[in-house]
């Protein structure tokens, strides 16, 4: 054990080892980057979380980063992308996106439809989902649904509101058969709820396991209020997984 100047105690980086969840997630994204950016790939979106740290730093050590710019979903990503040497573009810039990599709170098999919006991030990481037709995401594996969203994931689904309809949108969304609606909020960071990157509120709305999450996420979108949704339809075209003995898969 070393002391710093303060004459703390403290643990040198080299010696922690990292765990298994976070080197799954670093493998699923370090290969998902090197088996699906196109060599000739000019606009990249890279959403939020903490897996997509791992995909900023590997675009970062790409031959053909300077031919690119990357598309950020928030201010986490913004820094990012700065941080690892890449260049900074926007999605009005760049409507149309070659590929686009991000995180998932939970993934269900077959259809590959999504619960997002963990870190709060969900529309622009729906707006640049929806730019690509090449939506690949990111993973470890405690994100795999056995069968239907809403199974691991039990936060509830996130969905980001205009602020003054939150107790409106609340109403109906019980209507709805939510079990649960939280207005998130900022916790020991925060007095008070979460404000996103657009300057919303998010709630999260518990319905339990989602048989059919396109009628549902199209019913909370008929909702005034309700700006965007975490449910991700038919927008992915692959999952990678990292699992904790440094493999991966990938659901297609
Ligand atoms: O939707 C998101 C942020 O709004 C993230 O992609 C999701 O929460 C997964 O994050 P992580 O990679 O940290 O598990």
């Amino acid at each position: 054990m070393l002391r710093n100047t303060s004459n703390r105690l403290f643990t040198p980086l080299r010696t922690i080892a990292m765990s298994g969840v976070e080197s799954a997630k670093k493998i699923a994204a370090y290969k998902a980057v090197e088996e699906n950016l196109p060599g000739d790939a000019k606009v990249v979106g890279v959403g939020s979380g903490s897996t997509v740290v791992y995909v900023a730093e590997r675009l970062g050590q790409m031959a053909n980063k300077n031919q690119f710019v990357c598309i950020p979903t928030g201010f986490q990503l913004k820094q990012l992308i700065l941080d690892n040497g890449l260049t900074l573009g926007t999605i009005e810039q760049y409507p149309t996106i070659d590929i686009a990599f991000d995180g998932a709170d939970e993934v269900s098999p077959g259809k590959l439809d999504l619960i997002k919006g963990g870190g709060a991030c969900l529309f622009q990481e729906k707006l640049v989902a929806s730019a690509t037709d090449n939506f690949v995401v990111v993973a470890d594996f405690r994100k795999k649904s056995p069968q239907y969203l809403g199974t691991n994931w039990n936060k509830g689904v996130p969905i980001e509101v205009v602020p003054n309809s939150w107790v409106y949108v609340t109403r109906r969304l019980k209507e709805l058969g939510a079990k649960q609606v939280i207005l998130r909020q900022g916790g020991s960071a925060k007095a008070g709820p979460v404000i996103t990157d657009n300057n919303n509120f998010l709630i999260d709305a518990d319905f339990g396991s989602i048989k059919d999450p396109a009628a549902l996420n199209t019913k909370l979108l008929a909702i005034v209020g309700v700006v965007e949704t975490g449910l991700f339809v038919n927008m992915t075209k692959k999952v990678y997984f990292g699992d904790e003995d440094g493999t991966h898969s990938v659901w297609q």
